[in-house]
Formats: C-alpha cells, structure tokens, sequence
C-alpha cells in the first residue's frame, strides 16, 4: 500500500479491516469523518484490474445514475494515478449467499420479503434502460436494517437502442443464466434477469440451485432441459423400448408431435396424482 495512493482517501475517511477480497478488488469498512457514518471502500488496482478496467468504468457509471432503497448506494470515487476507490453504502448482513447458506433455507415470508425488495430494484434499473446480467445473492447485500442491497453492475448493459435492443455478450454465472443466453443467441438484457430472478427466488425457498453441476455444460445441459419431468421421460422410454437419451431429445425438440402430446399428457395425470403410465394395464 503505497501511501501516496491513499491520500486523497485518508482526507475524507478512516480506514479499517478489509471486510472482503475478490478478482481485482478489496473492500475495506471505513468512517466519514465529517458524519463519522460507516461507509464500505472498494479498492481496486488499475494495473491488476488489466481488461477489466472498463468494466469498472461500466460499473461507475450506472451506479451514479441509479438512486433506489434496494440498491447499495455510491457516495464517491476517487480515482488516482494507480488506484480506483469506490465510497459505497455500509452493509454488515454481508452477502445474501451467506445468510442462505447459515439458514439452510428461508421460510417463505423471508423469502417473500426479500423477493419483493429484489424485484423492486430489477424493475428500477430495467426503468432506467439497464440490465443487470449478474443477479445471484452473491451480489445482493443486507444492510443493517435487514433489507438487500444489489450490487456489482459491472456486467450491467444500457443498450442505446434501448431494453428491445438485443445483446450478445455471454456474461454472468452460469446456474442463472437464462437458456438463450447460454445458447449464445442474441438475447433481451431483461429477459434474462428475469429468468435469473426465477433462479434466485428457488435458491432462497430451497437452499440450493434448481440447475447446478460442478461441470458447467452439465449445467448448461440441465437449463435447457428445465422442467422435465424425469418420471415421464421414463415411461416414455420403457413404452417405446428407446433409451432415455433419445426419448429427451425428441421431447426437447418440442415438435407438438405425438410424443410431445404424450409426454404432456403423462405429466398431467401425473398432476392428478395419477400413475404415469401408457396404455397397458398400469
Ligand atoms: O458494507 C459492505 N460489507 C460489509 C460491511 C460490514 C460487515 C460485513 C460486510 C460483513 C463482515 N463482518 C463485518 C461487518 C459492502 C458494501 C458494498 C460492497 Br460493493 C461490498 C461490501
């Protein structure tokens, strides 16, 4: 820490421990000693940050046009010859990952409280013409009164032709990305928050991912595949004597062919508390 670096910093703010480290930055728990508020210091270094010094920049400019209760506030930047400081809004809940993981999983009223701060923010910024791209609770903090706070727009995007303007930049973590975004096509910047909202909202009522594997075209594979129904591929696969690999491709094409219309059949007696079973004495 070369002290010429920290001496615009040292003339606003007290520094403290680093509360966190990650890619190409630190955050430190400061105080503003003209209000003595605790405030929190992302500290990144230009030189480490290497390509991604533009999203840095990315990241500056959107939190600077973005004012809401649900996300975590920017109060300064100061930018010298080798360093970027961000002065951002205090949140000792940490990170909502954390608090799911400490909890196994939240009731539904938490859920559903968090769920709504959650969709506050995401409708506030698509109003403001951005898309997030990064949503995961990793990058949702709680503040001290126990509400979230959303963080990191360094993905985010501000089509200049506007939310309808398609993007095509793959970006954000895999468990929530939406499947035409994975499928590298161009995709709707908010559509594919949504989807990763919908993820979100799983993680909080279940405790863990509704797509997840250590291998990422694994996952990939899961999130095209969404919802089916394994007990249903499984009739299928016996009735027409074909291995399940096969039944889930042709079920995946959705052809509304016959065994499109068999599968969605079979999924609803299964609904009914049926047996998911075809026409032989089940
Ligand atoms: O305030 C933040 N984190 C934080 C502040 C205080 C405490 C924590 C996180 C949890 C760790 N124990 C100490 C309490 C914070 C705020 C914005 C960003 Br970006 C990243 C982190």
């Amino acid at each position: 820490m070369s002290a010429g670096d920290y001496e615009e910093i040292l003339k606003y703010y007290e520094l403290h421990e680093t509360i966190g480290t990650g890619g190409f930055a630190k955050v430190k728990l400061a105080r503003h000693l003209l209000t003595a508020e605790k405030v929190a210091i992302k500290i990144m270094d230009k030189a480490a940050l290497g390509d991604d010094l533009p999203r840095v920049k990315i990241e500056i400019d959107a939190m600077k046009n973005l004012s809401h209760q649900h996300i975590c506030r920017l109060y300064q930047v100061i930018e010298t010859s080798k360093k970027i400081f961000m002065v951002l809004e205090y949140c000792p809940g940490g990170e909502l990952f954390d608090y799911i993981i400490s909890k196994d999983r939240l009731s539904e009223e938490e859920a559903r409280v968090f769920f709504r701060q959650i969709v506050s923010a995401i409708a506030y910024v698509h109003g403001k013409g951005y898309a997030h791209r990064d949503l995961k609770p990793e990058n949702l903090l709680i503040d001290k009164e126990h509400n979230l706070k959303l963080i990191d727009f360094g993905l985010c995007a501000k089509p200049k032709g506007g939310l309808d303007y398609h993007l095509n930049t793959c970006c954000g973590s895999p468990a929530y990305a939406a499947p035409e975004l994975i499928q590298g096509k161009a995709y709707i910047g908010s559509e594919a928050d949504i989807w990763s909202m919908g993820v979100l909202l799983y993680a909080l009522l279940c405790g863990f991912l509704p797509f997840d594997d250590a291998n990422v075209m694994v996952t990939y594979k899961k999130i095209m595949l969404g919802h089916i129904d394994e007990d249903c591929v499984t009739e299928l696969s016996v009735f027409h004597k074909q291995s399940r690999e096969s039944i889930l491709e042709l079920i995946s094409e959705w052809k509304y062919d016959h065994m499109s219309a068999t599968y969605f059949l079979l999924q609803s007696k299964k609904a009914r508390g049926k047996h998911v079973c075809l026409r032989v004495p089940c």
